[in-house]
């Protein structure tokens, strides 16, 4: 369905050989090392792989920035008792490199133990600002899986989005995926001067939006019983989330924040007492959340069950500046350099 191969001064990409239909598994594959929380070790993670999984790490991709280079020289520097234990099976050099491929390929799963895994071919998957396909880990089967979020034509390049913020503006993306990875973003939206302009008009719009979104659900939620203030209507928070939605879609974005807004959006319909319109709203997030993950995801679960109950919870993925204060940053992708 899709073949490894050169992408231009990018390195190595990942290309579909065939026509591939939206709501695709094009991927599902198991970590080759994994560090969590509380064991962050990753050269110690990487002395207990095999010699031909060492091999296979030490394929993937690293971050030539000067930044990333002086970081896992210093890492790998650390007088840690895995780097005392390590020292004697691998050199200075080849430490270096298994830490800078590690951070410049990891991906958080989100689990509550704050994994951080290296998966081998999706490593191979190049970024854009309007991704084809989305990474999530399906926690039943213990890997990552990628879909396509669109129909995807034979032979285009095959793109997930590596921003912990898919809505941030230009200037913003390009500096945290040259702080991060090294380089600078050349897909159609960071290109094209015009659609260039449109795009930062909107996603300022979106931002400033979704901080009057939050300020009038947070009115909403903590108002007292009794209480004269008036909390905001449901259908004031329904055309909010409505718009976010709008904003989303505008941008040639999918996958499980826009599955998230569209179930918000049934919750404010169901407290308004709109059930025919929660529900339309519920299946729209409940098709997003199967064409991002897969039927056999806990998160598609999850999402029908909501549906079939008519109880929306707060979604688990908001749009990044819905995050409270401090929260942990589930993004997908961490480099200590940044
Ligand atoms: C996870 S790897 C992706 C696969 C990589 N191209 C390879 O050859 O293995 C991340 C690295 O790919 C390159 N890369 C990814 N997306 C890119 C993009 N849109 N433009 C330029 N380089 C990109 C950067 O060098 C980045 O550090």
């Amino acid at each position: 369905m899709f073949h490894v191969r050169r992408a231009g001064a990018k390195g190595l990409g990942v290309f579909a050989s065939r026509h591939i239909p939206r709501g695709t598994r094009l991927l599902a594959e198991p970590p080759l090392l994994s560090i969590t929380r509380g064991q962050p070790d990753v050269l110690r993670a990487a002395s207990l792989l095999s010699n031909d999984n060492v091999a296979r790490l030490l394929q993937l991709s690293t971050n030539d920035s000067r930044r990333a280079r002086q970081a896992s020289l210093a890492l790998s520097l650390l007088p840690t008792l895995s780097n005392i234990l390590t020292r004697k099976k691998a050199s200075l050099a080849s430490n270096r490199r298994v830490l800078n491929v590690f951070y410049n390929n990891n991906f958080a799963i989100g689990d509550e133990a704050g994994t951080r895994a290296l998966f081998p071919t999706v490593a191979r998957l190049n970024h854009s600002c309007i991704p084809s396909a989305q990474g999530n880990f399906n926690a039943t089967w213990g890997h990552f899986t990628i879909h396509s979020l669109r129909d995807i034509p034979a032979d285009e390049e095959i793109t997930i989005s590596y921003l912990h913020d898919e809505m941030a503006p230009r200037a913003a993306r390009q500096a945290s995926l040259k702080a991060g990875y090294g380089f600078e973003c050349g897909c159609p939206i960071c290109a094209a001067s015009d659609a260039r302009t449109a795009s930062d008009a909107r996603r300022a719009q979106h931002h400033k939006l979704l901080r009057e979104y939050h300020s009038h659900a947070a009115r909403s939620s903590q108002q007292q019983p009794g209480s004269t203030e008036l909390a905001s209507a449901p259908s004031t928070l329904l055309a909010m989330v409505r718009r976010l939605t709008e904003a989303y879609e505008a941008e040639g974005l999918a996958g499980r924040e826009t599955a998230s807004l569209y179930s918000l959006a049934a919750r404010h319909a169901m407290a308004m007492g709109d059930k025919e319109l929660a529900q339309r709203m519920g299946k729209k997030a409940l098709d997003l959340e199967r064409d991002a993950v897969g039927e056999d995801s806990p998160f598609f679960h999850t999402a029908r069950e909501a549906l079939e109950r008519l109880d929306f919870a707060p979604p688990a993925v908001v749009p990044a500046k819905a995050r409270g204060e401090g929260e942990e940053d589930e993004a997908l992708s961490y480099a200590p350099w940044t």
